[in-house]
């Protein structure tokens, strides 16, 4: 399970998350939606220990994300503590984010071997079964430069999944694509939702796609979950004003 405690975020002056609560349960698919602006993307990036929020506790299967037991004291968490707990996390970003000098088997080959000190083998051929999951068999040879947009995306998918996490983040990740390859992508993470156990947590613009993987759509307004529940109930019939509004903008 993730959790967040009583979570603030501050930009400066800026209260971006407000003593925020919230549960993802293992293996659960959860939306979140919201304006622009309402702490979607912060959230995932606390998530990733890229942000340390300025109060509360986050926290991945009963251990804590951002901070560690000294004694009986908690404190906030060192960088070698937070890189152990988020190894069970993968991200993929709105800008795919490869390395460029590595063709694509290598991409993802690359953390298996380096972070978890998998053998290259054993790595190569985790690879090849991604590659095949995102349909990209043929490409494993290429540079990320000789891709399309959403085949590099599909590259990303393959390398967040080949650190088996137990978490993936996506961050609106169709939003850089021209429009024809945003099927594509969308399709491989539909059926990574309906084959795997991972728990995703998803930021995303493409409400079918929301609809057709969450078991739960959050919505976010002013750094706060303003209501929540089954995308059949929040985008058919959502209690609060405000998802309203914003829905009757998005849909
Ligand atoms: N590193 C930063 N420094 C200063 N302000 C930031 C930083 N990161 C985010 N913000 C601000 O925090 C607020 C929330 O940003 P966030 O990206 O989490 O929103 P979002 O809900 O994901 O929005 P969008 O749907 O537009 O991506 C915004 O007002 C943003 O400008």
């Amino acid at each position: 399970m993730i959790r967040f405690d009583k979570v603030t975020k501050r930009f400066g002056s800026h209260t971006v998350l407000d003593a925020l609560d919230m549960k993802v349960y293992s293996g659960k698919h959860v939306t979140l939606i919201g304006p622009s602006g309402s702490g979607k993307t912060t959230i995932l990036r606390l998530m990733m220990t890229l942000l340390k929020p300025d109060e509360g506790t986050i926290m991945l299967n009963g251990e804590y994300l951002t901070h560690e037991k000294k004694g009986d004291k908690l404190v906030p968490a060192s960088d070698k503590h937070s890189r152990q707990i988020r190894k069970n996390i993968g991200m993929v970003f709105q800008q795919f984010n490869l390395f460029p000098n590595m063709k694509v088997l290598r991409n993802i080959t690359e953390a298996p071997v380096h972070v978890l000190g998998l053998d290259k083998d054993a790595a190569e051929e985790r690879a090849r079964e991604l590659l095949d999951l995102v349909g990209l068999s043929a490409h494993l040879d290429k540079y990320p430069t000789q891709l399309s947009g959403g085949q590099q995306q599909r590259v990303a998918i393959a390398r967040a999944l080949a650190m088996r996490p137990q978490v993936l983040l996506l961050d609106e990740v169709t939003s850089a694509l021209d429009p024809e390859l945003v099927a594509g992508v969308l399709d491989v993470l539909r059926d990574i939702a309906h084959t795997t156990d991972i728990t995703m947590l998803c930021v995303t613009h493409e409400m079918n796609f929301a609809r057709d993987i969450s078991d739960c759509v959050m919505m976010f307004d002013a750094g706060r979950v303003i209501e929540f529940g089954p995308p059949e109930q929040i985008f058919t019939d959502p209690e609060h004003e405000r998802t309203r509004e914003f829905l009757s903008a998005v849909l």
